[in-house]
């Protein structure tokens, strides 16, 4: 049987990265599961359905990923080994829309605070909307759940998996963005 290495997104999530980044270094095979969020990661591990979890806990320009913090109160496990990434943000819309037609940018809460300079100076009376994971909002973009003049901030890589268009990149706010995540297991 595998080795499960459950994932805190989907497909092309940043997460899915620190996960692969992971799995080169330790030289470690798992089979990765995407969980979408750090709940459904604690709440598979405890369930024994995966043995290990990967997830973000801090980022120097983000601080503490509140959500972390919120599922780690709720389970037990064990902290195994951690991770950091450099983290370069996208922003990406449908083929047919262009930047002056954007009218509401959907992301997780780490990439908005990631970007602050960023959509303060480029768009500042927008609606924003926070959403579980970076390439959910683009698999939900794709699947035609948010009107078409929407953006989504993720991975440069969602927008080939998802048939988007990356519209501006690397908007982080800081070069080396570097974010840290944690590997867990079961107790
Ligand atoms: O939403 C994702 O893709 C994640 O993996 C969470 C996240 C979002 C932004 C920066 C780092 C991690």
């Amino acid at each position: 049987m595998n080795v499960i290495l459950g994932v805190s997104g989907d497909i092309g999530s940043f997460s899915e990265e620190a996960a692969l980044k992971y799995i080169e270094q330790s030289n470690l095979c798992f089979e990765l599961k995407y969980l979408i969020d750090i709940e459904g990661v604690l709440s598979s591990l405890s369930e024994n359905s995966i043995q290990y979890g990967i997830f973000p806990v801090v980022n120097l320009r983000g601080g503490l990923v509140k959500t972390a913090f919120e599922a780690m109160g709720k389970y037990h496990f064990k902290y195994k080994e951690n991770i950091s990434i450099k983290i370069e943000h996208n922003l990406i819309t449908k083929n047919e829309v262009s930047l002056n037609e954007i009218t509401t940018i959907v992301s997780h809460p780490q990439a908005f605070a990631q970007c602050q300079k960023y959509l303060k100076s480029n768009f500042p009376n927008i609606e924003y909307i926070e959403w579980k994971n970076t390439a959910l909002a683009a698999r939900n973009l794709s699947d035609g759940l948010f009107p078409l003049n929407t953006a989504i901030i993720g991975h440069k890589k969602t927008a080939s998996l998802y048939n988007l268009k990356i519209r501006e990149e690397k908007i982080q706010d800081e070069l080396q963005n570097l974010t840290t995540f944690i590997i867990v297991e079961n107790i």
